[in-house]
């Protein structure tokens, strides 16, 4: 039987498209609250310390620890009051030798002092005079100036994707705009004569197109702005002319179906047409996405992912998603997984990669991984499913009861 795909691993397949990708160079300034999920353009220096003054992390008393060295319940130290630290204000006095100046949580310490005694630790004797009962350090229930972050330190790298307690340490340092990498603009183009539109009444033999809505929503997921260019028949003449249309306006393309090898998969040949280097790898050593085409017309990537919805989702995971970290200048990383104990036996076929949705269930304190087989044409096994299980390359199949690593979605 002849073999129609030149397979190559996951790893060769993203190798020859990265020698085609460099970072867009297109960028923009946003205001923090419309940063999260977004790429630092440029690394980030914090221009002042944090704390930018020592703050006391109790309620209690500012003193010299010098003064409560050997203080105990059945010996207290005696200090005298010196006044209140008021918030959001420099004290206007000094804290001297056997002196204590009564202090909040995130107040600033007065001059003279160097520590905070917890008020738990105190009592008044009079209304000038404390009891302290406890020594404190140097330094104790003190945050000192700069211990969060230095002035000059490196707060984020170049590509370093914000998260929600990045914006706060941005807010935090009084950086209030950030330059961001521009989202990559991603043209999505479907293709199928039996594929229509989610909102169209389906005639027998007609499917409604879920890739576009998957597709879309993953590249959103990964930084980018999905450009939707509609459903192509299977006219080679048309579809060329919709993935020219298509790529003109963006920095990458993702076809839909027509990968495979019927008399009615023109994909490969209309990616051909759209500019060198062309076609760098159609097929993968991966079950489902096997018949995945990567491409490059110029330096912008072209996918043809396989037309059955979850062969398209694994193969955007594998193949889209780092290409877009790339195109915003991020460095490689793997997804988020986590560990789990598979219930069922999953058996695969050496010389390729397995992915197999799993539902995460946690009983008596053991998180299982449920897989949900079923065909790659069945959305609802990834509807249904918490992430994927991989089976690697040279094993014939998983045990149940075996520890796997499954990505999360
Ligand atoms: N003789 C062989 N046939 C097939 C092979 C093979 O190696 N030899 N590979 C199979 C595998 S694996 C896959 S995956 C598919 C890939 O096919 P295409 O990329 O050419 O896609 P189509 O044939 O057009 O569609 C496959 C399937 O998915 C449905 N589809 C397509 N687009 C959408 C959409 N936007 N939303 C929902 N569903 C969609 C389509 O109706 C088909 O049922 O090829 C196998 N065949
Ligand atoms: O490998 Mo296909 O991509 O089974 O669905």
């Amino acid at each position: 039987m002849p073999e129609l795909f030149q397979v190559v691993t996951i790893a060769e397949a993203n190798a020859r498209l990265s020698a085609h990708i460099s970072p867009l160079a297109r960028r923009e300034s946003l205001p923090l609250h419309a940063a999260l999920d977004r790429v630092l353009a440029e690394a980030l220096h914090s221009p002042v310390d944090l704390p930018a003054f020592p703050r006391s992390t109790m309620d209690g008393f500012a003193v010299r620890a010098a003064d409560t060295y050997g203080a105990s319940e059945s010996l207290p130290a005696y200090l005298t009051l010196c006044g209140e630290v008021p918030m959001g204000r420099a004290p206007n006095f000094t804290v001297g030798p056997g002196q204590a100046a009564l202090i909040h949580t995130g107040g600033m310490l007065p001059p003279g002092s160097d520590s905070v005694v917890m008020i738990e630790h105190t009592q008044y004797l009079d209304a000038t005079t404390i009891e302290v009962v406890r020594p404190v350090a140097i330094g104790e229930n003190v945050i000192p100036i700069g211990e969060d972050v230095k002035r000059g330190e490196l707060l984020f790298p170049r590509g370093h994707r914000l998260r929600p307690q990045d914006l706060g340490g941005l807010a935090g340092v009084g950086i209030v705009n950030v330059p961001v990498v521009e989202r990559p603009q991603v043209a999505i183009l479907a293709s199928g004569d039996e594929v229509v539109p989610a909102d169209a009444e389906v005639a027998p033999g007609q499917v409604r197109d879920i890739n576009s809505y998957t597709i879309a929503a993953m590249v959103r997921r990964a930084g980018g702005e999905p450009i939707l260019c509609g459903i192509a028949p299977d006219d080679p003449a048309v579809l060329e002319r919709m993935a020219r249309a298509a790529l003109e306006a963006a920095d990458m393309l993702v076809l839909s179906a027509g990968s495979s090898v019927s008399a009615r998969d023109h994909t490969v040949k209309v990616i051909e047409s759209l500019g060198a280097p062309g076609v760098l790898v159609h097929g993968v050593a991966i079950h489902p996405g096997k018949p995945t085409i990567i491409a490059a017309a110029g330096n912008r990537p072209i996918f043809g992912l396989p037309g059955n919805p979850v062969s398209a989702m694994i193969a955007f995971g594998l193949f889209v998603a780092p290409a877009l970290r790339r195109l915003q200048g991020m460095p490689d990383a793997d997804p988020p997984a986590l560990q789990a104990v598979l219930t069922l036996n999953v058996p695969s076929k050496p010389g390729r990669e397995d992915f197999v949705p799993v539902r995460l269930e946690r009983r008596d304190g053991v998180l299982y991984a449920e897989p949900v087989f079923g065909k790659s044409n069945l959305i609802y096994t990834m509807a249904h499913a918490d992430g994927l299980v991989r089976v690697p390359l040279d094993l014939t199949g998983l045990y149940a009861g075996t520890t796997v690593d499954i990505t999360l979605f």
